[in-house]
């Protein structure tokens, strides 16, 4: 299209000028132009009259601030035209898990006609306006276009002489046409080295891609993040409520920092280990268990990590499969930043892979092989209210997917109410579990983390292995939270179940088939 490739032409002298992303509305339509360069028409955004919106055809290069625009795009081209976006050939797929441009795909559009260009330009501002359009159904131009400090701009045109397009006729029917059959693949690429180069960014070992599957890759949308974001409303306890241990040292004998149940003042909360009661420490817990005041310090515990041997930091099997709540040490504590009470807050040390799933969208595994009991990672998010939480469901943009995790581990004890509880949404902002999907015989489990005891609304949810799994085998967990023993026997071919999902008072939630392929699948779904 011949106006917008002297605009780049005139920016490739100030540098690629770039569509910003506040200014456009989306993307409705993709092609390949004259020139063989891949082209999508954007609706801009601001106040315009009814019907004439501006619309222009851009190239990747220019929209590379809204490279999310143009997967948004592509993402809901592929699930209406599946078959353009498919692999073409895996084995063409690179080191990097970048897609290979396809040459087969690149066909160049012979140039037809063209359109009369009139244009105004200075050093810092160019501008362009387009008169009758010979092909509209192609060559869709509707407006005036200015470059101006590298951005590109667009206005509706009010000069006399200018067609104007009807921009509710925008895509027609032709231009759809065209587009099923116009290769995308240079989009697909730039925006998979976008994620790819987000990716590196992560602190720790290295977080990889991999897509056999299609061209797509994971939302741009979506933000990785090393720490929750609380939102308005969340509200941690009170920080001088955060004590740390103070009998405890560095080095008391072994040099593993905390080393005496009795002495360490984090595991005040922590699960006593009722199997290790005698006679002593028997009624003290009776008087616990009635709801009296005792010395917590007296009765058996255990730190939750192994100190020593070949599972060194692996959970004990006491929180592996009873599923304490686990109390590391803090900044606070005497033991100093070596103690082994001190495992999920060094952050992930394992590698993992985003990879796209025949069936099940992305899901996550590692290209190593973990120990039972070893941590993988945190689930993190925005932290917000139980209100904030309905009102996203009720607008949830994401028709399948659901990525709410319910801060509710001791709703219970400490009689809170539904409606006082915080919820993690990781939809947007998240880390590389947020990929984990689904399984009723998962390989993971997801247990609870705190740093402050007082603290019983906002807490660390932390994967741990939970049984030894092999490099490359997918990682999933139980999204139901169900304990082995709590299992019901589910028959082939079960019908949906009638009742609502246990706790989901409003119903908002939805049922799907479950594709986990587990022996012992519940076949459905609560999301
Ligand atoms: C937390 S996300 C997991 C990542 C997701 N696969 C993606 O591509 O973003 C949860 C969603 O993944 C899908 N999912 C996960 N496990 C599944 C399973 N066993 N069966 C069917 N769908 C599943 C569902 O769409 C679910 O809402």
């Amino acid at each position: 299209m011949p106006q917008i490739v002297i605009l780049l032409r005139a920016g490739s002298v100030l540098g690629i000028p770039r569509v910003q992303l506040q200014d456009v509305t989306k993307i409705v339509c993709n092609r390949i132009n004259s020139d063989g360069l891949e082209q999508f028409l954007v609706v801009w955004a601001g106040k315009y009259e009814r019907h004439s919106v501006p619309l222009s055809w851009h190239s990747i290069n220019e929209l590379s601030s809204c490279l999310e625009l143009v997967q948004e795009y592509l993402d809901n081209k592929t699930r209406f035209d599946p078959p353009s976006r498919k692999r073409k050939s895996p084995d063409s797929e690179p080191s990097t898990n970048g897609h290979l441009l396809n040459p087969a795909e690149r066909r160049v559009r012979q140039k037809s006609r063209s359109s009369s260009v009139t244009s105004s330009a200075s050093d810092s501002s160019r501008s362009l306006a387009v008169t009758e359009l010979a092909s509209r159904d192609i060559d869709v131009y509707n407006g005036v276009i200015q470059v101006k400090d590298d951005f590109i701009t667009v206005k509706a045109s009010t000069e006399p002489g200018i067609d104007r397009i009807n921009s509710d006729d925008v895509p027609t029917p032709a231009m759809l046409s065209r587009a099923r059959s116009s290769a995308t693949s240079t989009a697909d690429d730039r925006i998979r080295m976008e994620v790819i180069h987000r990716l590196r960014q992560l602190p720790g070992p290295p977080v990889t891609l991999f897509n056999k599957i299609d061209r797509s890759s994971p939302p741009l949308k979506f933000q990785f993040i090393t720490q929750s974001i609380l939102r308005e409303g969340v509200e941690k306890a009170d920080p001088a409520t955060m004590t740390g241990c103070q009998k405890c040292r560095p080095h008391m004998g072994q040099n593993i920092g905390c080393e005496y149940t009795k002495k360490c003042d984090c595991l005040e909360y922590a699960a006593v280990d009722v199997k290790r009661l005698n006679d002593v420490t028997k009624p003290i817990y009776d008087k616990y268990i009635a709801g009296m005041d005792v010395d917590l310090s007296q009765l058996p515990k255990r730190f939750p990590y192994f100190s020593n041997g070949d599972n060194t930091g692996c959970l004990v099997p006491f929180y592996l499969n009873e599923r304490h709540p686990i109390y590391e040490c803090n900044k606070y504590c005497m033991c100093g930043p070596g103690c082994k009470n001190r495992i999920v807050q060094h952050g992930r040390q394992v590698d993992l892979v985003i990879f796209k799933t025949k069936d099940r969208g992305w899901g996550l595994k590692s290209t190593q092989g973990l120990r039972q009991g070893q941590f993988i990672d945190t689930y993190r998010g925005e932290i917000i209210t139980d209100a904030e939480a309905t009102r996203r469901e009720k607008a949830t943009s994401s028709i399948l997917n659901s990525y709410l995790y319910s801060l509710d581990k001791f709703a219970e004890e400490n009689e809170l109410k539904p409606e006082d509880l915080y919820v993690v949404d990781g939809e947007y902002f998240g880390g590389p579990t947020r990929f984990m999907n689904h399984s009723c015989e998962p390989n993971c489990r997801q247990y609870t983390v705190s740093y402050n005891k007082h603290d019983v609304r906002v807490y660390e949810i932390a994967f741990f292995a939970y049984r030894n799994i092999e490099p490359g085998e997918e990682l999933t967990f139980d999204y139901l939270d169900k304990d082995e023993e709590e299992e019901d026997e589910v028959e082939e071919d079960a019908p949906p179940p009638s009742q609502e999902k246990p706790g989901d008072a409003q119903g908002e939630t939805k049922l799907v088939k479950c594709l986990c392929g587990a022996k012992k699948c519940r076949k459905w779904l609560w999301m």
